[in-house]
């Protein structure tokens, strides 16, 4: 049987390390390096599937934790996945719910079968070990699952992320052992291991034995410096097989998408466009803006003169200016638009400087117009 999700590489780029692929999944295929939406409850916050499509979304991701406390997989496996569920039929990507129970639950305790913890919303117990991670994901009938890990808190103690590295190295062959049994989605296997080089050297030989159809970088963008997590690229992509995708998870702002794109990543997800698109924060070609501020109320011209959004084309600042001041819905559409299309139009960019050989050129010119200090 053909591997569910396979990468091809097309080249790389000759000024730095940054690679341009094609990420092949059941349902359908997306372009890489790629900045992945996430809808972590089914949905993209505000847009409709087709907006996602005419925006170019190759992929979107969903989330095991979230979707298994409510609706319950249950109800979306009745429903006939969660492609059918949410409309989208297109690659879905979902988490393995082990980040949000440590990010979002208190009370958690991590034993070798699992993790036992509270339902954030209503405080009831709960348990979720790598069999019952695959059951859900499996259920929800996503092209690409992830192993079930825990990313531990940063800083971490070298023995304390020596002990967890190990554990969810016996989790993700657990995870395998799961899916085996199961349909035949592509199931990535999570790099653990913190700051620490021989952590992420351990782990990610335990991994790339277990033969993964992919592998992503879990423990970083916890709160460390750009120049930790940087260099923890560094010293742990060339560990990952070159014949297969590469995942940051949690990543990023626009000069992390770059940064980790010439160290070697494939593919990218964060929150940040739709998060702080919903207080009125704007990427734009020249820095974060934010609409409310009095200066854009009577400013007619686009959010951004470079932008060929939806948001950019028919609608002033003044106009979003106000819809967020008055708390208006559409307002919040409106600047989610745009920092999802922003995000996707500068991974166009990246691909297209790759194929051009120039991304190091990109990533000076970039910086500059968009105000990031200097490397
Ligand atoms: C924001 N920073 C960050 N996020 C991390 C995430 C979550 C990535 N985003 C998932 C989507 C969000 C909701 C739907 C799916 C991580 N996930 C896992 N499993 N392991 C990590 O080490 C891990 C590490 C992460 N660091
Ligand atoms: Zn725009």
């Amino acid at each position: 049987m053909t591997a569910a999700v396979t990468y091809e590489h097309i080249k790389t780029c000759k000024q730095t390390g940054a690679r341009l692929g094609i990420v092949h999944t059941p349902h359908g295929s997306f372009e890489t390096p790629a900045f992945m939406p996430v809808g972590t409850q089914a949905t993209v916050k505000t847009m409709s599937p087709e907006e996602l499509k005419a925006m170019n979304a190759g992929i979107i991701l969903s989330n095991t934790y979230h979707l298994w406390l409510r609706p319950g997989n249950d109800v979306i496996k009745e429903a006939g996945g969660l492609h059918k569920f949410m409309n989208w039929d297109r690659p879905i990507l979902t988490d393995s719910g082990g980040f949000q129970v440590f990010s979002l639950s208190e009370f958690r305790n991590i034993k070798e079968e699992g993790v036992h913890f509270r339902n954030h919303m209503n405080g009831d117990k709960l348990f979720l070990s790598p069999e019952k991670a695959m059951q859900i994901q499996n259920d929800l009938g996503s092209d690409i699952m992830m192993a079930f890990d825990e990313c531990p808190p940063f800083p971490a103690t070298h023995e304390y992320m020596k002990a967890s590295v190990e554990r969810t190295s016996r989790w993700a062959e657990r995870c395998l052992e799961a899916h085996a049994r199961k349909a035949d989605q592509g199931l990535f296997g999570i790099i653990q291991g913190g700051e620490y080089e021989d952590l992420r050297k351990q782990s990610a030989q335990d991994l790339v034995s277990l033969d993964f159809p992919g592998y992503a970088i879990g423990g970083l963008s916890v709160g460390e410096p750009k120049d930790v997590m940087n260099r923890a690229l560094e010293f742990t992509t060339p560990l990952m097989p070159a014949n297969k995708p590469r995942y940051l998870m949690g990543v990023g702002s626009p000069d992390s998408l770059i940064d980790g794109a010439i160290r070697g990543i494939d593919m990218f997800d964060c929150v940040l466009p739709t998060r702080i698109a919903r207080n009125g924060t704007l990427m734009t070609s020249t820095g974060r803006l934010n609409i409310k501020n009095a200066a854009f109320k009577r400013d007619f011209g686009p959010i951004d003169e470079k932008c060929d959004c939806y948001t950019c084309k028919n609608y002033s600042r003044a106009y979003v200016h106000h819809l967020i001041r008055a708390d208006e819905t559409f307002g919040i559409r409106l600047t989610s638009y745009h920092n999802l299309q922003f995000l996707l139009n500068l991974m166009e960019q990246v691909r297209q400087a790759i194929r051009e050989d120039r991304l190091g050129d990109f990533r000076e010119e970039f910086f500059e117009a968009y105000g990031f200090n200097k490397p």
